[in-house]
């Protein structure tokens, strides 16, 4: 998998319109996310196949997915040729074998709690850290002192903005982050200084 071309690796998710997609490139974002399933920011396979032209190579597209049918994961990733597929619901290692395809990055996402967990434990290639009801801009406790960074390469999610977000990496030793309600205006609506200024502050 290759992945990132700076040393945090930041994704910019629930884009809806090319002035997001080309605000988060121009930032500096390694990741781009649509997302898929059921929100405010919910795309369709058309806009995101839109969207993801207007991405350089570099930069990863994901979509992002929660409580779908296989088939509907399946048929979304190939209709918009999004490049990673960010499972965020309860998805079983059936989905994982079933998606798995040459050049596809698979993300499991999972609320963030006081068992450790593992990069790989799904055979995804990166895990994800997130508060129970993602999306949502709600954070978790990563302060926390019981908290334990999982082992391999993983993505801080949650309730990040401008002004949390690298004391949140230095803190937990993040990999890369992950942002949607922080860098918008309203719910849904993204906010191209708020972008700009999370892809600075995330890499201090
Ligand atoms: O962004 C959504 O609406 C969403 C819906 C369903 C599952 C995941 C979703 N987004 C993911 O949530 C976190 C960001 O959360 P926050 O808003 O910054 O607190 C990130 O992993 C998104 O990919």
């Amino acid at each position: 998998m290759t992945v990132g071309m700076s040393d945090l690796f930041v994704k910019i998710c629930g884009l809806r319109t090319a002035r997001d997609v080309d605000v988060a490139v121009e930032a500096g974002a390694d990741a781009v996310g649509f997302v898929f399933a059921a929100s405010p920011r919910t795309v369709d396979a058309e806009t995101a196949r839109r969207l993801s032209g207007r991405v350089p190579d570099h930069v990863l597209t994901v979509g992002v997915f929660r409580g779908q049918s296989m088939e509907e994961v399946r048929r979304l990733t190939e209709e918009s040729g999004i490049r990673a597929v960010q499972f965020h619901g309860d998805e079983g290692p059936a989905y994982y074998e079933a998606l798995r395809a040459p050049g596809r990055t698979l993300i499991r996402a999972t609320a963030a709690g006081e068992l450790p967990v593992r990069c790989g434990e799904l055979d995804e290639d990166l895990l994800l850290l997130d508060a129970p009801d993602p999306g949502s801009g709600t954070p978790w406790n990563w302060a926390s002192p019981r908290f334990t960074a999982p082992e391999g390469r993983w993505l801080l999610a949650g309730g990040l903005h401008p002004d949390n977000v690298r004391q949140a990496v230095e803190a937990t030793g993040a990999w890369g982050v992950d942002v949607s309600s922080g860098v918008e205006s309203e719910r849904g609506v993204k906010s191209e200084q708020l972008i700009r200024a999370f892809v600075a502050a995330a890499r201090g």
